[in-house]
């Protein structure tokens, strides 16, 4: 990753890659929260007006989304059996899905933690197996493909190490193109860093966190280059709503920067209108992709923040979301795959069926 410049694509710049908006509308979403309990992904507000607003119960409702994005209770079999039928497995649709496929370029995004590598205690742990790397690697070979993660790029390329893939890092605010050696050296294109102005409060909000958090056992804070994450997972639960509260209080100072809730964590971000979707929509511009009918791009994700690419991918009415998760939760994905394992079989599917295509292809030529 030697080359550092930031480089837009013609005719594309941070504001050119969202339709109709003015540079100042990326920073127009403090107060955008949906609060709606009907909203797969709620902003929360980082700062103390926001919460004055929502008051006493904030802290607690913090705490309870983080809760529910990581839902550890078990179900009765027919209550995920009905939410099956609504978002049906993508193994057991494939036939489906290939039909949906044919003809058509292939565009494969791929979110990272709970989807390509199994949830761990510690986020330094969180390795995917050979078989899973074998596996995108040969998705890459086949389709246009991305990494799309919370992790900041230089992590998440040392966890996946596939230099041949694009990366969207830190929530999409960190864009890169595939690694290209030049003669001695490698570089990979940054395509876009639309948070660039927010390193420096992000890095200080990062030694914020660490000191206020330091005295709650387990509390971890991951600096992920343009956005931070406060782990919640090794915290005892009694203690999660007094480390809620040590987070909004170092937000209080830092009234350009929110909240957002994962998988037992809280994302600090830059209060711009930027997500996964938005990077979705950019690399397929980039690609020359957006819009088209003869293109299917396919989303895999498991997380709070992976709805914005799906709800970008469903508006868009051809491309396909699929919402890693064992237990039923509302999302804008059509298909569900359990875990990982089934991510991995999913994925091996899409290139055998790539194969098959093209070798056909290849025999009706000669
Ligand atoms: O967008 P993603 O690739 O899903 O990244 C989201 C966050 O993932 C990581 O945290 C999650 O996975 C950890 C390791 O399994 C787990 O310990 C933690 O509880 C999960 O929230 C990562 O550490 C975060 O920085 C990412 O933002």
């Amino acid at each position: 990753m030697a080359n550092q410049e930031v480089v837009f694509p013609p005719d594309m710049s941070a504001t050119a890659a969202m339709p109709g908006s003015s540079r100042r509308a990326l920073y127009a979403c403090r107060g955008s929260a949906s609060t709606s309990l009907r909203s797969p992904y709620r902003v929360l507000p980082g700062v103390d007006d926001e919460y004055r607003a929502r008051p006493p119960c904030a802290t607690s409702w913090v705490v309870e989304a983080i809760r529910a994005s990581s839902p550890a209770r078990s179900l009765a079999v027919d209550e995920y059996d009905a939410w099956t039928r609504l978002h049906p497995s993508a193994l057991g649709s494939f036939e489906q899905i290939a039909a949906a496929a044919e003809g058509k370029q292939v565009v494969v995004f791929m979110d990272y933690d709970g989807t390509l590598s199994p949830i761990v205690a510690d986020p330094d742990m969180a390795f995917m197996t050979a078989e899973m790397r074998a596996a995108v690697r040969d998705v890459a070979r086949h389709f246009r493909a991305a990494i799309v993660t919370g992790r900041c790029v230089e992590k998440v390329c040392s966890f996946v190490g596939l230099p041949e893939l694009y990366y969207a890092g830190s929530h999409g605010m960190d864009i890169k193109g595939p690694t290209s050696n030049q003669g001695d050296t490698t570089a990979a294109a940054v395509l876009l860093q639309p948070a660039r102005e927010f390193l420096p409060v992000i890095a200080e909000a990062y030694q914020a966190l660490v000191e206020k958090t330091k005295g709650t056992p387990g509390a971890k804070v991951e600096n992920n280059k343009f956005c931070l994450s406060v782990h919640f997972r090794c915290v005892d639960e009694k203690r999660w709503s007094s480390l809620a509260e040590q987070v909004k209080a170092v937000l209080r100072d830092y009234p350009d920067l929110k909240l957002t809730e994962g998988r037992k964590v809280l994302e600090v971000r830059p209060s711009i209108m930027w997500d996964k979707g938005k990077a979705v929509e950019f690399l397929l511009q980039s690609l020359g992709f957006d819009g088209r009918s003869d293109v299917l791009p396919v989303y895999l994700g498991d997380d709070r923040t992976d709805e914005d690419a799906f709800k970008v991918l469903g508006k868009s009415g051809h491309g396909l979301g699929i919402l890693v998760s064992k237990f039923p939760r509302e999302t804008d994905a059509s298909y569900s795959l359990q875990d990982p394992t089934e991510v991995m079989e999913f994925l091996l599917r899409l290139v055998q069926w790539k194969r098959r295509r093209s070798s056909s292809a290849t025999r009706a030529r000669v």
